[in-house]
C-alpha cells in the first residue's frame, strides 16, 4: 500500500520545515554572538573549515617563515643565548608545521584551537628571548610581539573566542613576566624604554580589542551566511518533499490507499509494451464486490467503506511481484495486473482472492450467501502486436459481468484467454 510510505514523507516534511523555522529564529536574532545547537555547530566549524583552509594555510606558512627568519636576530644579538634561542625558534617551527599539515589533512575543525595555541605558544617563545636578552636590544624583541598579534587578528578572525584567548594569554604572560623580573635601567635610554611599558601595553590591549570586534562582526557575518546557506538546502529538501508527495497522492486512492485507477492505466500500458517485446503472458483481474449497494444500505456507508479498505488490503497482499499492480478501479470495483502469468495461474490466484475476501467473514445480511463476496473476471494473453491493452480490459469486464449473471460470489475465466 502507497499509505505508509506517505506517512513517512509527512514526518520527514515535518522535521525538514521545524528545522527551517529554527532557522529563521536564529538568523532574526539581535545579539552579536550566534551560537548554534550541537549538530549544526559541528556543522558550521566543518563549512567554516572548508571554506578558509587554503588561505589560512598558506598564511600560516608565511607566519612560520617569519618567525623562523628571525634566528638571524637570535645569531646576531643572542649572545651566549643565541644556540638555545635558534634552537627553540626551529623546534617550535617544525611542530607547529607537522601539527598544522596532520590537521589540514585531516581537515580537523580542530585547526582554528590548536592555531590559537600555536601563536599563543610564538608568543610566549619571543617574551622568553626578551627575559633572557641583555642590553637595550631586549627591547626590540618586546616589539616583535606585536606582529604576532597581528597574526592573531588575521588568522582567528573568524572565531572570537578562540582570539580572545590567544591574546589574553600572551598578553598575561608578558605583563607577569614583566612584573615578576621587575627589570632594572642599566641606562637612561633603558630607563625611557621602560617607563613607555604602560603605554605599549595599553596600545597592546587597544590591539585586542580592536581585534575582538572584528572577529565578532566576521564570526557573525560568517555564521548568518551558514543560516542562510542552510536555510536554503532545506528548502530545496522541502520542495522535493512536497513534489514527492503530491506524485504519490496523484496516483493513490485515498479511501483504500492502494494505486488509483489513473496509476493502474498507466503501469498496464508500461506492463503491455514490457509483455510485448518480450513475448510475455499479461492478467487481469476484475474484482467487483458483490451486492454492495445493498450492503451499504442495510449497514450505511461508513461500514461499506470499512469493508473496502479491507477488501483492498487482502488484494494489496496477494500482489508479492515488483511487476504486480493492484489498484481500485472505481467504487466497489478492483483490479489486479499480474505481469508474466498465464491464463491458469491467473485463474487460481483469482480463486484465492475470492477466498481471501470470504475469509474476512464482513457479514452481509442482505446478501443471500450472508457474507461479503466479490465476482471476479479473469483475462490473460500473450502479449504480441495483433491486440491492445484495451482490448484485455474489456475481456476482463465481460468475464466479470458473466460471474454477475452466473449467480456472484465465483471466478470467470474470458475465452478469449484459453484460446491464446
Ligand atoms: N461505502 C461506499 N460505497 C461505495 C463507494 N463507491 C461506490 N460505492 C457504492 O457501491 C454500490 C455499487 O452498487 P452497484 O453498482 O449497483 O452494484 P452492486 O450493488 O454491488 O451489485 P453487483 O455489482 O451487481 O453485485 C453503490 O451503492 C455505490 O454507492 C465507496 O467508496 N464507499
Amino acid at each position: 500500500m502507497l499509505a505508509p510510505a506517505t506517512s513517512s514523507g509527512t514526518n520527514t516534511l515535518r522535521s525538514v520545515e521545524q528545522q527551517i523555522n529554527q532557522l529563521q529564529t536564529l538568523r532574526h536574532r539581535r545579539r552579536p554572538f550566534l551560537p548554534f545547537p550541537t549538530p549544526w555547530e559541528q556543522a558550521y566549524l566543518q563549512h567554516r573549515q572548508q571554506r578558509f583552509l587554503e588561505v589560512d594555510f598558506a598564511m600560516m606558512l608565511i607566519g612560520m617563515v617569519l618567525y623562523l627568519s628571525f634566528a638571524w636576530a637570535d645569531w646576531v644579538f643572542g649572545g651566549d643565548q643565541s644556540m638555545w634561542m635558534i634552537a627553540v625558534r626551529a623546534m617550535l617551527t617544525l611542530a607547529l608545521l607537522l601539527l598544522a599539515l596532520h590537521l589540514r589533512q585531516q581537515q580537523s575543525a580542530r585547526l582554528i584551537p590548536m592555531t590559537a595555541i600555536g601563536i599563543a605558544l610564538v608568543g610566549c617563545s619571543i617574551v622568553a628571548f626578551t627575559t633572557q636578552l641583555e642590553g637595550s636590544i631586549r627591547f626590540a624583541y618586546h616589539i616583535g610581539i606585536i606582529p604576532v598579534q597581528v597574526f592573531a587578528m588575521v588568522l582567528l578572525r573568524n572565531s572570537v573566542r578562540s582570539f580572545l584567548t590567544c591574546s589574553l594569554a600572551m598578553l598575561g604572560v608578558y605583563i607577569f613576566t614583566a612584573w615578576w623580573l621587575d627589570e632594572q635601567a642599566s641606562n637612561a635610554v633603558e630607563a625611557a624604554l621602560l617607563s613607555l611599558r604602560p603605554l605599549f601595553i595599553l596600545f597592546w590591549l587597544l590591539l585586542i580589542i580592536l581585534g575582538t570586534y572584528l572577529a565578532l562582526a566576521m564570526e557573525r557575518v560568517s555564521r548568518l551566511e551558514f543560516v542562510q546557506n542552510r536555510a536554503l538546502e532545506l528548502e530545496a529538501q522541502r520542495q522535493q518533499h512536497l513534489v514527492e508527495q503530491l506524485h504519490q497522492l496523484s496516483i493513490t486512492d485515498g479511501l483504500t490507499g492502494i494505486a488509483n485507477r489513473r496509476q493502474f492505466e498507466l503501469r498496464l500500458q508500461e506492463e503491455w509494451q514490457r509483455a510485448r517485446r518480450y513475448g510475455q503472458w499479461l492478467s487481469l483481474l476484475m474484482i467487483d464486490v458483490d451486492d454492495f449497494k445493498a450492503f451499504n444500505d442495510t449497514l450505511g456507508h461508513p461500514s461499506g467503506d470499512a469493508a473496502l479498505r479491507q477488501v483492498a488490503a487482502q488484494l494489496h497482499s496477494v500482489c508479492q511481484r515488483s511487476g504486480d499492480v493492484c489498484a481500485r478501479y472505481g467504487g466497489e470495483e478492483f483490479v489486479l495486473l499480474l505481469a508474466d502469468t498465464p491464463a491458469e495461474a491467473a485463474h487460481a490466484l483469482a480463486e484465492r482472492v475470492r477466498q481471501l475476501v470470504l475469509a474476512l467473514d464482513i457479514c452481509h445480511p442482505a446478501s443471500k450467501r450472508a457474507w461479503l463476496s466479490v465476482s471476479v473476471g479473469v483475462a490473460s494473453r500473450q502479449v504480441d502486436g495483433s491486440d491492445s491493452a484495451a482490448a484485455l480490459l474489456r475481456q476482463a469486464d465481460q468475464a466479470l459481468y458473466q460471474a454477475k449473471r452466473q449467480g456472484r460470489n465465483q471466478v470467470c475465466l474470458a475465452a478469449s484467454s484459453v484460446s491464446s
